[in-house]
């Protein structure tokens, strides 16, 4: 049986290894914090980030990155976004002639207003890339529900290839060339996400969330296009799919932090409080460039970026959004010509 080596012991990359371990295949799981990971080789159980699962035994968590990737063809990438630059340099010079990069963090690097594929192509260029991406929480995928996914490369046997290696009865994996639209699907629904949760923490209701779930689908879509992405993309799991469930699931971060921003917390107690990462921060702030970047409107990630950053106040970002300029719904197909006079 083949050996994986996934990067980071967080809730996700410990939720994969049990799918792959339990599929058979020997996982390496490389922790940064040494003490974590004896943890994790003697408890069975990723007490910090993922309780109440037993690891198989066919996980070994290593504090080694070297070894971890030596004569790997997959190693999966589930670092957090703002790490993965570091890591990658640390692996780059050890790794085999063969591998693959799957990356499953959802992000855009901050200062570099780089996506993650185009970071492993600073870093490793040659190397084969794919994102496994969708609505997925570790929380479930680890207790073994259903789960869906989508595997995005520019290289259809390495799309199917990663399709392969994941896919289990409770894991269905599909495939997807659009690399750019599943990474911007999954990292800017975290941004929505947490404009659910403050909206939730605000006491507002499910039309409230509905409305940003749906204007924010629309933003997400405007953007995503003017940087390259195939619209339909959004449409799918990496998109709308990875929309519904963190802005509904009380297992997501990125929910749970608006939850306390809400309720009047601040962004530093909230984040504390989630003691896990809650990618949507720091995503708000490369958006809010991105959109000026490419002349996008994008008035949800515009209102957030101000709550986060200007400490502006969360109830005036509401009424800011509802009473902007009037329009039609669907700017690009609605045009006066199709109402009846
Ligand atoms: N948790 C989920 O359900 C889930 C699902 C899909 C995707 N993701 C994505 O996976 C990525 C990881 O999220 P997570 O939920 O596992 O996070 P987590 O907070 O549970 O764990 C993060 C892990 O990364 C390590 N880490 C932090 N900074 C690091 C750095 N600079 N270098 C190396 N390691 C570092 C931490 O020590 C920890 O082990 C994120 O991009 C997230 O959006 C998470
Ligand atoms: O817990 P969150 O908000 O980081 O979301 C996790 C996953 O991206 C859900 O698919």
């Amino acid at each position: 049986m083949k050996n994986i080596c996934i990067l980071g012991g967080g809730s996700w990359g410990t939720a994969l290894a049990i799918v792959l371990a339990k599929k058979g295949f020997n996982i390496d799981l490389w922790v940064r914090d040494n003490n974590q990971c004896e943890e994790i080789n003697t408890a069975r159980e990723n007490l910090k980030y993922l309780q109440g699962v037993l690891l198989p035994n066919n996980i070994n968590a290593t504090n080694d990155i070297i070894k971890a990737v030596k004569d790997k063809k997959v190693i999966v990438s589930a670092v957090p976004t703002h790490g993965v630059r570091e890591v990658l340099r640390s692996i780059k010079n050890h790794l085999n002639q063969e591998a693959i990069i799957v990356n499953v963090a959802k992000g855009i690097e901050v200062d570099t207003l780089l996506r993650i594929s185009e970071i492993v192509k600073e870093e490793i260029p040659e190397i084969e890339y794919a994102i496994l991406s969708g609505p997925s929480h570790a929380e479930e995928v680890a207790r073994d529900i259903p789960t869906t996914l989508v595997a995005a490369s520019a290289k259809k046997h390495i799309a199917e290839y990663i399709q392969d290696i994941f896919m289990t009865p409770k894991f269905r994996v599909y495939t997807n060339p659009d690399v750019i639209g599943v990474e911007l699907g999954g990292a800017l629904k975290n941004i929505i996400a947490l404009g659910a949760g403050i909206s939730d923490g605000l006491g507002y209701g499910d039309n409230t969330k509905a409305a940003l779930m749906n204007r924010g689908f629309v933003e997400i879509a405007r953007i995503g296009e003017a940087m390259g992405a195939n619209k339909m993309t959004f449409a799918g799991l990496s998109g709308i799919g990875d929309l519904i469930v963190t802005c509904t699931s009380m297992h997501s971060r990125n929910r749970r932090a608006g939850i306390l921003i809400g309720q009047g917390y601040t962004l530093e107690e909230a984040t504390k409080s989630i003691g896990m990462v809650v990618e949507g921060i720091k995503t708000t702030k490369a958006a809010y460039q991105l959109s000026g970047k490419y002349d996008v409107t994008m008035p949800i990630t515009e209102e957030i970026y101000k709550v986060l950053y200007e400490d502006a106040n969360v109830k005036n970002s509401v009424v800011n959004l509802m009473l902007r300029d009037k329009t039609h719904e669907i700017e690009d197909i609605v045009n006066e010509d199709q109402f009846l006079w």
